[in-house]
């Protein structure tokens, strides 16, 4: 087809410019449709990350960055792109992904979304610079922003559910794992740690699948002891390292920092190490000796009494806590605690978390006369 404006002087040149005109018309309607659709859906996937931001985590912070992003979009937003719309003909409106009808939890339902707004500032991006060239780079500088919000988002979801973790679930091999861990989670558990020191790693990738999922469903955290790879490979929400396990600061290099890292600490030195080194929260302990851990001297409650005044990120006393000491872990200034034995080989693992989550949340502080919070 001869370009609009050429002149055919065996044909009628006329024809074939009227011709070339309209097609050339009907493409730039398209362009404006698909930018007129793109505009839409990044918008409506940011609306609902905000309205998580604003009701979930309630960081004013975050709610206006989301804002920014959709008045941009909004500005791009023309007239003429609007007027291109034409829904009823749209063979996309009907089209759902089965996996659209069933969300489970609100880390996959934003994570959903994130995804939908990136796709749709890619589809920006390349339309954009046929309609005009500085769209094409204003897309792409928000969907770099968008890959970085998601991360922060992700990193600040995970530490409002450590803050508001009392309790952690330290995993030992068991051959009702996957049960005993889902009961606890049905009583309210929203930390759980990996652990197993004998297994090979085969197996280790089988069940940290598994347990990933799980707390996924549920909407806990899923850390796994002592392994940055395993940690990275079953997208976990972090990892708890020892004394003589990798450093803090080799851990952050290798897992970003919206990971949370948590360091094992028996005494003063090593908490202020830890805190200095980033850890996002420390075990405190063994607060008594235990058969989990042989031949760990206890730490004891002047420890749990000390990390009680001195230590500002969240801790969880460890070692030898069960039903019948809890409240004297308690009493010694503990209101985050994490458990193996008690919770793995209980035989109703939902009522036992439920009642060290009472304990816990619940007690009033003889000094106080408050809850613990
Ligand atoms: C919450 C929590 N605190 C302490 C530990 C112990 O870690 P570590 O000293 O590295 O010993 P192992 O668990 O690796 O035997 C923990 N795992 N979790
Ligand atoms: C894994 C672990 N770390 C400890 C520490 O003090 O660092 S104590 C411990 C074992 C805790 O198991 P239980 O609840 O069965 O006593
Ligand atoms: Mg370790």
């Amino acid at each position: 087809m001869k370009e609009a404006g050429c002149y055919d002087e065996n044909t009628n040149g006329v024809v074939v410019m009227v011709e070339a005109h309209s097609q050339k018309e009907h493409i730039q309607q398209v362009v404006y449709r698909i930018l007129d659709a793109n505009l839409d859906r990044a918008r409506e996937g940011l609306r609902i990350i905000e309205e998580w931001c604003r009701f979930g985590l309630n960081s004013a912070q975050l709610v206006g960055e989301c804002k920014k992003e959709r008045q941009e979009l909004a500005s791009w937003h023309t007239a003429e792109l609007r007027a291109a719309r034409n829904t009823p003909d749209d063979p996309g409106t009907d089209l759902t992904h089965p996996q659209e009808e069933q969300r489970t939890d609100v880390k996959s339902l934003l994570q959903a979304n994130f995804c939908r707004v990136q796709e749709a500032l890619r589809v920006l991006e390349e339309y954009g610079k046929l309609y005009n060239p500085n769209m094409g780079k204003a897309f792409k500088q928000m969907r770099y922003r968008i890959y970085t919000l998601e991360s922060r988002l992700m990193g600040y979801h995970r530490q409002q559910l450590l803050l508001r973790s009392h309790l952690y679930l330290v995993t030992s091999p068991s051959d009702r794992l996957l049960d005993t861990v889902e009961a606890a989670l049905k009583g309210g558990l929203t930390l759980v740690q990996y652990r197993d020191k004998l297994a090979d790693d085969t197996k280790r990738l089988e069940q940290a699948k598994k347990l990933r999922q799980l707390c996924s469903t549920y909407g806990a955290i899923f850390i796994i002891n002592d392994r940055v790879d395993l940690a990275l490979a079953v997208d976990a929400d972090g990892v708890h390292l020892g004394q003589q396990d990798l450093p803090v600061a080799v851990a952050r290099q290798l897992l970003g920092p919206h990971r949370l890292i948590g360091r094992s600490t028996t005494n003063l030195q090593e908490m202020q190490a830890a805190i200095a080194d980033g850890a996002d929260y420390i075990g405190v302990g063994p607060v008594y000796e235990t058969p989990t851990k042989e031949g760990k001297a206890a730490a004891g409650l002047e420890y749990v009494s000390y990390a009680a005044k001195n230590c500002h990120i969240p801790w969880f006393a460890i070692g030898g806590i069960d039903t019948s000491n809890i409240n004297d872990v308690i009493d010694a200034g503990a209101n985050r605690v994490a458990v193996v034995r008690s919770l793995i080989q209980a035989e109703q693992p939902t009522l036992v978390t439920q009642f060290f989550i009472s304990q816990l949340t619940n007690r009033v502080r003889p000094e106080h006369g408050k809850p613990y919070i």
